[in-house]
């Protein structure tokens, strides 16, 4: 059997679910895992570093006439970072989702006045870069998040149909499934990275396809 076969592309919500210090946000409508200090405050000022020498304007799948949609910056994770490498790692251990699965891991970085406004991480069935967004790996299936620091104000991330607003905690992570037990694209797992009040943003974003991607 080749390893694409072996490899699982799911998340074992069972192991995950049993992490010491998880908790599952206690919703019917997704699947919502937050884990206090997955990374520590010396890992989170190396990522910190890492996006600040690197970065560029964010973008986003499908643009909606909004220039004010996403206004954040997105750093590029080196795959040859021996630190991503293990971060990924650490990653792919933690939801079971073996390595090929993952996109390459990306940093965001949000000044003051910037935010991602509410949106899903799934591409859009009807829309317009669907098929060009999907051609390698299929649609998005976990995010996994992590708060690389705690700006002074604002900076929450919202989930408006669940009504769950998330502070920034550095080290903290989010990991949700951004479809329903059926597979089907979940739409409240709609969420909103709120605008910085005060202070600077950091985070590292994951995100894992069906099938395996690469660049
Ligand atoms: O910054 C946040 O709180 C959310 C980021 C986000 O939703 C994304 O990058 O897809
Ligand atoms: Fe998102």
């Amino acid at each position: 059997m080749s390893d694409s076969e072996t490899a699982s592309n799911q998340c074992n919500t069972a192991a995950l679910g049993k992490v010491p210090g998880i908790q599952k946000v206690p919703t019917p409508r997704m699947e919502l895992y937050i884990l206090r200090n997955f990374l520590t405050p010396e890992e989170c000022a190396r990522f910190v570093e890492k996006i600040d020498a690197d970065r560029r304007p964010s973008t986003i799948a499908d643009p909606n006439g909004d220039n004010y949609f996403r206004t954040s910056e997105t750093c590029d994770m080196r795959a040859d970072d021996p630190e991503v490498v293990a971060l990924d790692e650490r990653l792919s251990a933690l939801s079971g989702i073996d390595l090929q699965f993952g996109e390459t891991m990306q940093g965001q970085r949000y000044a003051v006045g910037q935010e991602f406004k509410a949106h899903t991480d799934y591409f859009e069935p009807q829309g317009q870069d669907f098929t060009r967004y999907t051609t390698v790996g299929g649609q998005r299936t976990w995010t996994f998040m992590i708060y690389l620091n705690e700006p002074e104000a604002g900076g929450a991330t919202r989930f408006k149909t669940i009504g769950k607003s998330i502070q920034p905690e550095i080290g903290k992570l989010l990991a949700w499934n951004n479809r329903r037990p059926d597979g089907s694209c979940n739409p409240a797992t709609i969420h909103h990275g709120m605008k910085v009040r005060e202070g600077t943003k950091y985070v590292i974003t994951k995100w894992y396809r069906e099938r395996p991607w690469r660049l």
